[in-house]
């Protein structure tokens, strides 16, 4: 019997291995927190290193939080050093006042740590229990279908600077690995801080599974599936926001495009959005509240909603995400002809046109052209005939709201306003008709942007 689960085991471990393309060139790491799952991991993983040949470190992390974290570290590195595996160790500091709670920010500490390893995968002890535990916790809580797919077997690397994660486990029982344990003759650590039910997921797993399983006994392995069910769901969501993204133009979205999509795509446009950008995921109801709003309003109306620590932005017909603490105003910058300069998460682009904008004549006399955010009291003639009036006042005209305000891009000439995007061209920079112009427009938002959508 030992044997046959140990194949098992071994041969269920080889195949994701296998299926993430592991091989001579691969470097892993085993998360080993000195718990029976862990432990088993690394057992096989050592033994896997021969026909695999891959590169096999392992890295555990002090949380500092139990009395028994020492001993736990200390085994941990006996188990490498007489393996002959190379060991790493991070201590970290668990951040008390988590609004998540203790766990939450044990396991956010923890992630960061492992995020750091200098390898291809990290290979951590989840198991199929831990899954079905994850898929009821998260719908206990009201996920949605990305938070429901809980965790991939496979999930490649975020990014070049971090490494993928494995999951060889997540098939298995904890049953099985803990028999697989016992017939190996492997010693290991508890956690004592598992048997403690005020942590609601403990709770879940030693009170509401097993009550769940007295009446569907083959419960773990239904919530499995249901999580590899969403999981298909949550990538054909992830495939139509990047078609949706790219026929609205990409980043800034064409916001009449986005809303022709109708709330429910929009929505998963913006979350899609939201993920990739690494942002915190808002609230259901604030992104509900955010779409509705966009769809409630006039094409023309500029909005900002915060949406966590991101804010949706529209402004004209561009619609973008971008921090939610306000950016710092650009630097002033002088501006000797070129064709465009950056401002802030876009830039202002300089066309040349005849009969329209500024005059070239009166640019090219001034001993300063520069563009810079507008002053204090910066007054403004748009109309020859007319007197001079306030920045504040032409905004309110021009329906620019106060936290665009700011961040307008302005020409200046030798200390005069003479273009203020959104607004327009002083009078007396004006281009007269017949005579060559100089246009800027303004593009709120970074690359690939359609230039008609720009803000003149
Ligand atoms: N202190 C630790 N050091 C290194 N790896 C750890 C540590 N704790 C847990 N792990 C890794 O994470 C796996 C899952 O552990 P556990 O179930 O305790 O964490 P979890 O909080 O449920 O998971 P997650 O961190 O993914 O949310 C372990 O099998 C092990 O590979």
């Amino acid at each position: 019997m030992g044997m046959v689960v140990h194949d098992e085991l071994r041969s269920e471990v080889g195949r994701v291995l296998a299926a993430a393309g592991v091989g001579p060139h691969s470097r892993l790491c085993c998360a080993l927190s000195g718990g029976v799952d862990s432990v088993s991991l690394f057992t096989l993983l050592c033994s896997l290193q021969a026909p695999f040949g891959y590169a096999l470190s392992a890295a555990h992390v002090h949380h500092g939080l139990s009395p028994n974290a020492d001993a736990w570290a200390a085994a941990c590195a006996r188990r490498c050093e007489r393996a002959g595996v190379p060991f790493q160790l991070f201590r970290v500091t668990v951040a008390r006042d988590h609004p998540g709670g203790l766990e939450a920010a044990a396991r956010e500490a923890r992630r960061a740590a492992l995020d750091r390893v200098e390898c291809d995968w990290l290979v951590l002890g989840h198991h199929q229990d831990d899954q079905a535990e994850t898929v009821l916790f998260r719908l206990l809580r009201g996920a949605g279908v990305h938070g429901a797919a809980a965790m991939a077997a496979l999930d490649r690397p975020r990014s070049a600077r971090c490494p993928g994660r494995l999951r060889p486990l997540l098939g298995v029982r904890r049953a099985q690995i803990l028999a697989w344990a016992r017939a190996a003759g492997l010693r290991w650590e508890e956690d004592e801080s598992n048997a403690d039910e005020r942590y609601t997921r403990n709770a879940l797993r030693r009170q509401l599974l097993p009550a769940a399983e007295r009446i569907f006994p083959a419960a773990v392995p239904a919530l499995a599936r249901a999580a590899e069910n969403f999981r298909e769901a949550d990538t054909l969501l992830d495939e139509l926001a990047a078609l949706d993204a790219a026929a609205c133009g990409g980043a800034p979205l064409s916001r009449s495009a986005a809303l022709a999509l109708g709330a429910a795509r929009l929505g998963n446009l913006l979350r899609w959005q939201l993920r990739g950008a690494g942002a915190l995921a808002p609230s259901r109801a604030r992104l509900v509240e955010a779409v509705r709003q966009l769809c409630a309003a006039g094409a023309d109306t500029p909005l900002r909603l915060v949406l966590g620590d991101r804010a949706c932005c529209a402004y004209r017909d561009a619609l973008w995400l971008e921090a939610a603490a306000p950016a710092p105003l650009p630097p002033a910058q002088r501006w000797h002809g070129q064709a465009a300069l950056p401002w802030g998460q876009g830039e202002v682009v300089f066309a040349g046109a005849e009969g329209e904008g500024l005059s070239r004549v009166r640019l090219a006399a001034a001993a300063e052209v520069s563009l810079a955010p507008r002053r204090e009291g910066m007054k403004l003639r748009l109309d020859s005939r007319r007197p001079r009036r306030s920045f504040k006042n032409l905004c309110q005209e021009a329906a620019i709201p106060a936290w665009l305000r700011a961040r307008l891009p302005v020409l200046w000439v030798d200390g005069e306003p003479a273009w203020v995007a959104g607004i327009g061209v002083a009078a007396e920079f004006a281009c007269a008709a017949g005579e060559t112009g100089v246009v800027p427009r303004w593009h709120a938002a970074a690359a690939g942007a359609d230039p008609a959508r720009g803000v003149s």
